[in-house]
């Protein structure tokens, strides 16, 4: 396996219609690591997506994907790459087995039926592959979309938002999923709005209104934002936060069941903002949650999704 990255993009950009949805965005992506892609709705994570899998392309920027230039070698990089979209299509009327056939017949590949039995078993699935897609619930639904794009055996997966509205349960197994192939040296960039999720991932990008606004591991992500963060207990603190709000040096303030968190930039503003607002709650330092990162980040970020016409 080579030093270099399975992904690589510098300046990656697009514009639909005058309005630029991925802003030059640049980042690596280790082999065998699993990134998460996190981000509010409509910052350009799915664009990023397609542009690192060969199926858009880029308005500026570079990059190579497994070494391949994404100017020149898309049609390489489809091949190598797994795309699971956002509500990944399977045939409802067809059986589990009929599906995967369907997507080896699609990708024109070799031991077709090695390759179905393989993924059939590591699913779980040999006792059920007779069983309509259509039947099956929402976790093994994405279980089966999972299979149906790892089938030619990719060495990257891009998964857009695959677990959305699947249960606890099922996301945990997913993800098991998700980990076994990374230890198989599968690289992994998945989209997700879960924050559970995104601890599961070895390094996260964060993307704003198209601008990639931090990128590390969770703790890193946390440090590097310099927020601190007060919880308080006492009666009353869960109702303290439109108060909060409105005080210099509150960044933000949510109640965690009968407690008050609060964020901020400087210790000493937070301190004395939540000392003169309330000084019969009991105030202590906490750490920052990934949360709490991500939504300071979203709201510092101009939120270009709405285009306003003259
Ligand atoms: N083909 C297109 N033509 C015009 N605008 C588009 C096109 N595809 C996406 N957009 C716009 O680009 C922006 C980024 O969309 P994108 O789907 O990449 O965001 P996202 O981060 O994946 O969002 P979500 O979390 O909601 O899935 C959005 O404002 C979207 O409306």
């Amino acid at each position: 396996m080579s030093d270099a990255p399975a992904i690589s993009v510098s300046g990656l950009t697009k514009i639909f219609g005058g309005r630029t949805v991925v802003d030059h965005v640049t980042m690596d992506i280790g082999h065998g690591r699993i990134s998460g892609f996190l981000g509010p709705n409509g910052s350009g994570k799915t664009t990023t997506l397609r542009m690192i899998c060969g199926l858009l392309i880029p308005d500026e920027g570079e990059g190579t994907v497994l070494g391949l230039d994404l100017a020149t070698c898309r049609a390489e990089i489809k091949q190598k790459v797994g795309y699971m979209t956002q509500r990944f299509g399977l045939f409802e009327d067809l059986t589990i087995r009929e599906n995967l056939n369907f997507f080896a017949d699609a990708h024109g590949l070799d031991n077709k039926k090695r390759r179905v039995t393989d993924a059939l078993e590591q699913l779980g699935l040999e006792t059920r592959s007779g069983q309509l897609a259509g039947t099956l619930s929402g976790g093994w639904k994405q279980r089966l979309a999972l299979a149906a794009c790892t089938l030619h055996e990719p060495k990257i997966l891009l998964l857009d938002e695959p677990t959305a509205g699947v249960d606890p349960l099922a996301r945990r197994e997913f993800w098991d999923q998700i980990h076994r192939l990374a230890g198989d040296g599968v690289t992994v960039l998945v989209s997700t709005h879960y924050m559970d999720e995104a601890e599961r991932c070895h390094d996260i990008a964060y993307i704003a209104y198209g601008v990639l606004r931090a990128r590390g591991t969770s703790e890193e992500i946390v440090r590097d934002s310099g927020l601190v963060a007060l919880t308080g207990e006492g009666p009353g603190a869960d109702r303290l936060a439109p108060k909060l709000e409105k005080r210099p040096g509150v960044a933000m303030a949510a109640a965690f069941g009968t407690t008050m968190h609060v964020c901020g930039e400087q210790y000493d503003a937070l301190r004395q903002a939540v000392d003169d607002i309330a000084p019969d709650i009991r105030w202590n330092e906490t750490e920052p949650t990934l949360e709490d990162v991500f939504i300071y980040l979203m709201r510092q970020s101009p939120d270009n999704s709405v285009s306003v016409s003259a």
